[in-house]
């Protein structure tokens, strides 16, 4: 591969703040999307002066709502959010679950690179392995409506578990559109959380609901 010259966004302070002891590894993994992201199709160019902010951080503001246990991430494409998350949480066990071989790959590659133990990359939609994995909570970010979402993913947690989806503005209104989806799969507790409020970054929101 051939290096990208990279120009980085500068790393904002709050990320020591949100990863911790774990922000060598946050760093490790910024550098190598800013070098690769481009020429494997992750990330695009005009991302480089926000990915920081826009796309670390943004993904690591989730990581105080998991809960020790196993968590899916649907769609992870360049490891958004699962692979920040990972970092973040050494205690919670992660699965990447993306069909796009390329993607996969880069995947598997940063987990070695970073000599992640808690992550497991599996190659595959998210209607497809319904069968094989129980989760305790899933995550997804950019990868469709809250309508299509629900019948691919609620088959994939245990009762009492918990979808937690990266949304932008749109949160409230694909609530209200996945309605029919939302009662035919038995969601409750439905609601929009805006994280990273009294931070100094970009807020963000969530949509949360508990499988029943
Ligand atoms: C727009 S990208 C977002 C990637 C990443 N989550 C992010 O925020 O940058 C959507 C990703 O979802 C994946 N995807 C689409 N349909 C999927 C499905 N049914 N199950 C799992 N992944 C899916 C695509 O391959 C792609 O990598």
């Amino acid at each position: 591969m051939t290096d990208h010259p990279i120009e980085l966004e500068v790393e904002p302070a709050i990320a020591k703040v949100l990863f911790e002891d774990r922000i060598e590894l946050a760093r490790a993994f910024t550098f190598d999307l800013a070098k690769y992201g481009e020429q494997l199709g992750l990330v695009g160019p005009l991302e480089y002066p926000r990915l920081w902010t826009r796309h670390i951080v943004n993904s690591v503001l989730m990581a105080p709502l998991l809960r020790p246990g196993l968590v899916g991430d649907i769609g992870s494409g360049a490891g958004l959010p699962g692979l920040v998350l990972a970092i973040a949480r050494p205690d919670v066990n992660f699965v990447l679950i993306e069909p796009m071989e390329r993607r996969t790959e880069w995947l598997q590659r940063e987990v070695d690179a970073l000599a992640l133990t808690n992550v497991q990359v599996r190659r595959a939609r998210a209607e497809e392995v319904h069968d094989e994995f129980t989760f305790d909570q899933l995550t997804a970010r950019a990868v469709s409506a809250l309508s299509k979402l629900i019948p691919i993913t609620v088959p994939l947690v245990r009762s009492g578990g918990e979808l937690v989806f990266l949304k932008g503005r749109s949160a409230e209104a694909e609530i209200e559109k996945a309605s029919k989806a939302i009662r035919k799969f038995g969601l409750t507790d439905v609601r929009v959380e805006e994280l990273g409020e009294n931070l100094d970054t970009e807020a963000t929101r969530v949509i949360r609901a508990t499988v029943d």
